[in-house]
């Protein structure tokens, strides 16, 4: 048992170093186009499914609530928890379009949309990029692997460019901390 869990840390100090830490000033840009935006009036729409469904319900929380500091509330909708829009649309339209129905619904141009995928070919995640292209949103992708198509469509990526899905994962969740702790140090100033 022990030696699973040197391994699996030591896979991810090993990811964090070759792969996450050569994505900064991809982290940075996406960090000032989130500010740019909500400077503006903006809003951020996130999704993703099962663990990454978590990620974007994590980040919203984080961006209404609070990372760290006590400030003003930021909008931030993510579109995987209401399990009656999820349900009916699913149902009634397919469960590729439970995610682009809420972007037509909700999203305005000059929003921030973010898919959050460790395939980058989630068919939801897809349709709803296109929508908010369509919609003149700004699209941006967390993905794994080679991107996926979810990279041909997003106007930015972040790519853990590895194969297990759980260290995409752990890579993901640190890029939504970066992010709202610059978020809130542009807008809110540091203490
Ligand atoms: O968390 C895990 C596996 O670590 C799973 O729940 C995983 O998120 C699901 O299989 C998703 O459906 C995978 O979708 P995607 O990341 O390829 O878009
Ligand atoms: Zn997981």
């Amino acid at each position: 048992m022990e030696s699973k869990i040197s391994q699996h840390l030591r896979r991810h100090i090993t990811v964090f170093e070759e792969v996450v830490l050569p994505l900064t000033s991809d982290l940075a840009e996406c960090a000032r186009r989130l500010c740019a935006c909500l400077q503006s009036g903006g809003k951020v729409l996130v999704m993703g499914n099962g663990g990454s469904a978590a990620d974007a319900q994590h980040l919203a929380a984080e961006l209404v609530g609070r990372f760290l500091k006590n400030r003003a509330a930021l909008p931030a909708i993510a579109l995987t928890t209401d399990t009656s829009i999820l349900t009916a649309v699913g149902n009634d339209f397919g469960f590729e379009q439970i995610f682009s129905r809420q972007i037509e619904a909700l999203a305005n141009p000059g929003d921030i949309v973010i898919g959050i995928s460790t395939s980058g070919q989630s068919p939801n995640v897809l349709h709803a990029m296109k929508s908010a292209s369509q919609r003149g949103c700004s699209t941006i992708a967390f993905s794994g692997r080679d991107g996926g198509e979810l990279v041909r469509q997003a106007d930015l990526t972040l790519n853990v460019a590895i194969a297990e899905t759980p260290h995409i994962q752990e890579a993901h969740l640190t890029f939504i901390h970066i992010l709202c702790d610059l978020v809130e140090t542009e807008l809110f100033g540091a203490d």
